[in-house]
């Protein structure tokens, strides 16, 4: 009997100027299919509008934070909601997983395959310099890309239903990451970044 298969341990991805690491499933309770339905039931969703050089947009998803720490961004400070018992559960499964520490969840909803997110490093200062970002994932299947600051450097990776991404070490400091719009129909995605504010 294999003690320790090599999905249930969170595998290292190689990459130079900072950490990847990578679990096919994250071990929760409930299946991922009643996860995602629940997530998207209670979760409050919101098309925030974005300033694109004056000009309004509708950002291409829906997204919200959850959490116990005030985060500040563009010179605005947000007060998120507070844990919802499901989201206690998957912080504390992210928790044992990554040994890591997190308080407080921003959730993006990828309706289909036009929706997306713009290329950014997760840098905001009350991150600390050495952020540690859990991102999982519910659904569909999306590809995550980075590509490096200095570098023409690109890695690709499919991020799966059920599965955990940790982004560490000075990861955020040389790669922008994003998701793409694609031409392909995907289905509805919900990823969540969990990350410790200070
Ligand atoms: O949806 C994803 O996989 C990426 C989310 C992300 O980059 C973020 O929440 O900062
Ligand atoms: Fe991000």
């Amino acid at each position: 009997m294999d003690l320790f298969p090599a999905d249930a341990t969170l595998q290292p991805i190689p990459i130079e100027d900072g950490e990847l690491a990578f679990l096919p499933q994250l071990p929760l309770t409930l299946p991922n299919a009643e996860v995602l339905r629940r997530l998207l039931d209670d979760i409050a969703w919101r098309e925030e509008t974005i300033y694109l050089f004056g000009k309004p947009r509708k950002q291409p998803r829906l997204s919200a934070w959850y959490g116990e720490a005030s985060y500040t961004y563009s010179g605005r400070t947000f007060h998120p909601l507070p844990f919802t018992p499901l989201l206690q559960d998957i912080r504390r499964a992210a928790e044992a997983a990554t040994g890591k520490r997190f308080n407080s969840v921003l959730l993006n909803c990828y309706r289909n395959e036009r929706d997306s997110m713009g290329f950014h490093s997760d840098d905001e200062p009350e991150l600390g310099p050495e952020p540690a970002i859990a991102s999982i994932t519910f659904g569909a299947t999306r590809t995550f890309i980075l590509k490096h600051k200095k570098q023409p450097a690109t890695v690709k990776l499919d991020l799966t239903d059920g599965s955990l991404l940790l982004m560490a070490g000075t990861l955020q400091q040389h790669w922008r990451h994003g998701i793409n719009k694609e031409s392909k129909p995907r289905g509805l995605r919900i990823n969540l970044t969990f990350r410790l504010i200070r």
